[in-house]
C-alpha cells in the first residue's frame, strides 16, 4: 500500500533516534517508530539484526545507548508498567498447575487475594479452550496448549502493549495458525498494542497491519509499511530482493 505512515503528534509508543550497543558493538542506531494505541506491528529484519533487542528497548528491559523511548509521552527508565513480553518458549513453572501459573502475575502484583484474579484467570483459559486443564501441570500439556498458558499468563496481567517475540516458532504449522488466530481474537478484543518480532512472513500477514524492517549494521528501520488484504504477497515483494520465502534465518 501507498499510504504513508502518518507523524504521529501524541504516539503510544515513541522511538526517537534510539541507538543500542553490546559493550562496543553497534546493534541499531537512529531508530525512529511511533505506533498509535491498538497498533499491531510486525518487525522483520534477518537474524542477527537486532529484532529482540529493539523489543527489549521497547519494552524498557534494555536501556538504549542513546536516544529516548516514551509511552505515553512518558520516557521509558525501566521495566513499561503495562505491557508484557511473549517468548518463544512458555517458561512454565513446572511445579504449579496451569491455573498457578496464569495466576503468576496477580501474585507478584500482589492482586492475588482478589478475587477478580482467580475469575479473570478461569476466564482465560476458558477462552483459550483450557477449562478443563486448569488443575494440570504443564508437562501434561502439548506445546501449544503450553504456549496458550503463557498467552493466559501474560494477558493476565491486563497488558495495554502485547509484545511477542518469536512466539510460535517452536510450534508445527497447525499449531502455529491456530494460535496465532487466538493472538488475534484476544489482542482485538482488549484493543491492545501489538508488536510481534518473527522471521515468519505469515505471522506478520496474520497479526499485523503494518510491517516495520530491520536492515543493516548497524541497523536502521529500511521500510515501513502499511499491509492490506494480501499481506503475504505484499510482504514477499517488498522483501524480495532480500529473501524470496522468509527474512533469511
Ligand atoms: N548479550 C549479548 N551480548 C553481546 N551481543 C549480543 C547479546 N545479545 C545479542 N547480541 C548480538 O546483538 C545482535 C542482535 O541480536 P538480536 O537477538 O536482537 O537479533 P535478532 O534480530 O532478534 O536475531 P534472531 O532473529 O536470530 O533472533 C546480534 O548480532 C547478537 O549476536
Amino acid at each position: 500500500m501507498t499510504r504513508p505512515i502518518p507523524h504521529l503528534a501524541s504516539p503510544h509508543l515513541a522511538l526517537a533516534s534510539v541507538a543500542y550497543r553490546y559493550g562496543a558493538a553497534p546493534v541499531f542506531e537512529r531508530v525512529d517508530l511511533a505506533v498509535e494505541a491498538g497498533e499491531r506491528v510486525g518487525i522483520l529484519g534477518r537474524s542477527g539484526v537486532g529484532k529482540s533487542t529493539l523489543l527489549q528497548v521497547l519494552a524498557g528491559l534494555a536501556a538504549p545507548s542513546s536516544g529516548t523511548v516514551r509511552v505515553d509521552g512518558a520516557a521509558v527508565r525501566g521495566p513499561v508498567p503495562g505491557c508484557t513480553v511473549m517468548f518463544q518458549r512458555p517458561a512454565l513453572l513446572p511445579w504449579a498447575t496451569v491455573l498457578d501459573n496464569v495466576l503468576l502475575p496477580a501474585r507478584l502484583g500482589g492482586r492475588s487475594g482478589r478475587t477478580d484474579a482467580g475469575a479473570e484467570a478461569r476466564r482465560l483459559l476458558e477462552e483459550l479452550g483450557l477449562s478443563e486443564r486448569a488443575e494440570a501441570k504443564p508437562h501434561q500439556l502439548s506445546g501449544g496448549q503450553q504456549q496458550r498458558v503463557a498467552l493466559a499468563r501474560a494477558l493476565a496481567s491486563r497488558p495495554r502493549i502485547l509484545l511477542l517475540d518469536e512466539p510460535f516458532s517452536a510450534l508445527d504449522p497447525e499449531m502455529r495458525a491456530s494460535l496465532r488466530a487466538d493472538v488475534l481474537r484476544l489482542a482485538q478484543a482488549r484493543g491492545l498494542t501489538l508488536i510481534v518480532v518473527t522471521h515468519d512472513l505469515a505471522d506478520v500477514a496474520a497479526l499485523a497491519r503494518r510491517a516495520v524492517v530491520l536492515a543493516g549494521r548497524p541497523a536502521r528501520i529500511a521500510d515501513d509499511f502499511w499491509l492490506g488484504d494480501d499481506a503475504e504477497a505484499e510482504l514477499r515483494r517488498r522483501l524480495r530482493p532480500a529473501t524470496p520465502e522468509r527474512v533469511a534465518a
